[in-house]
């Protein structure tokens, strides 16, 4: 419990952005991603593995889930511009939990600056885009950026509503930037880190990915239909979601007197909880410490004790999104290689979020057939 809360504005923004974000961040917009995170990741499989038997996890993730994201959530896929967002946006990331010092050398002064030069970028793109879909060049349904402008435009003509600005909309972007940025880098990392410590488990994804690879004629992207074949896959993900859930948690407001542990909380009062601690609850997840993605199988855990992605209305709306990048990402580094820890006991720092402190250095050793 942290104290009592007075932050409504912050849940009145997040609740407007919240209206526009599911036609796009849905299942079924989801979908039409999927060739996109694939096309995108073999070509950056090419620029930076191909050739290299010793390669770092950490930062080939970060650049591909950053150049994706901008590029669906944007419609940005010119590389200068990419550039341009690229060096502010580890800073601004580094920024979100930190001490709020700001004070110029701390990281929180410099994830402020950082974040105000994004916006001003993102402000350039947002005009640039409302001349685009006004002469006809750019279509609303192409990327999330698009759609927003026509709502909100549509919306501020209704004089009722306080007016959405260029810079509520740039800040909204930033949000979604960094909110499926490190979450789906943290979740990568360790499933690559996991497979390595559990080759029994390697054995059984590379079975269910290479039966997969096998039905696709050579080139061929990946498909919905292709990602719902991959439950076992998705049972590893999930169990490194519970082991190393990327998040601290999220915050709620208490909406009425209770008593929890023989504690009351009264109403009005801000809580925070842990995924991390309920996952690893005794109670739910027998022999907590253990890696075991069979306890996905059939219906799966109790409601409401695996909460990765929270739970409830304010659940994360991008699970579909990163479910779907992940899967693709599994796919495509599990049907080419197979890989060693060049440091087998590299530590895991917390820093906001765990990763492994030298960036998950290892050697490749491609499959003798490749996908
Ligand atoms: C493995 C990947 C991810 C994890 C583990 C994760 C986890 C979370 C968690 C725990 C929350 C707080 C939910 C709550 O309040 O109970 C959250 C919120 C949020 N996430 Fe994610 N997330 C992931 C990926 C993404 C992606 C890919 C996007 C966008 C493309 C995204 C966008 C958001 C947004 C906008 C919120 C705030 C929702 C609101 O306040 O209503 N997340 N996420």
């Amino acid at each position: 419990i942290i104290k009592k809360s007075n932050n409504k504005s912050v849940t009145a923004e997040s609740a407007k952005v919240r209206q526009l974000l599911p036609p796009f961040l849905r299942a079924h917009a989801v979908k039409n991603y999927i060739g996109d995170m694939d096309y995108e990741l073999r070509q950056h499989l090419e620029e930076y593995w191909t050739g290299h038997d010793q390669v770092e996890v950490c930062p080939f993730v970060a650049k591909y889930t950053f150049a994706l994201a901008v590029k669906l959530l944007l419609g940005v896929r010119d590389a200068t511009e990419l550039e341009k967002l690229a060096k502010p946006f580890v800073e601004a990331a580094g920024g979100i939990i930190a001490v709020p010092i700001n004070i110029p050398g701390t990281r929180f002064n410099r994830g402020v600056k950082a974040s105000k030069r994004i916006r001003e970028v993102i402000n350039g793109i947002i005009a640039q885009r409302r001349k685009d879909l006004a002469d006809g060049t750019a279509d609303p349904s192409q990327n999330l950026l698009s759609h927003m402008i026509v709502e909100v435009d549509k919306r501020n003509q209704d004089t009722k509503n306080a007016p959405t600005t260029d810079g509520d909309m740039s800040s909204d972007l930033l949000g979604l930037l960094i909110g499926g940025y490190d979450t789906i880098n943290t979740t990568v990392v360790f499933i690559m880190m996991m497979l390595v410590d559990y080759p029994n488990v390697y054995q059984e994804v590379l079975k269910e990915q290479m039966e997969i690879a096998k039905e696709k004629s050579s080139g061929e992207l990946l498909n919905w239909d292709d990602l719902r074949k991959m439950k076992y896959s998705w049972n590893v993900a999930c169990e490194v979601l519970r082991m190393r859930p990327p998040t601290v948690g999220a915050f709620r407001v208490a909406k009425t007197d209770f008593t929890y542990g023989g504690f009351t909380i009264p109403k009005g009062w801000k809580l925070h909880y842990l995924p991390h601690y309920t996952q690893r609850n005794h109670e739910f997840f027998p022999n907590p410490d253990k890696f075991d993605p069979s306890r996905f199988e059939g219906a799966g855990p109790a409601p409401y004790t695996f909460v990765p992605f929270g739970g409830g209305a304010r659940m994360c709306p991008g699970n579909e999104y990163a479910r779907a990048e992940i899967l693709v990402f599994m796919y495509n580094i599990i049907t080419r290689y197979n890989w060693e820890r060049l440091i087998p006991d590299e530590k895991v720092v917390i820093d906001p979020l765990p990763r492994p402190v030298h960036g998950l250095p290892i050697k490749l050793i491609p499959h003798k057939t490749q996908a």
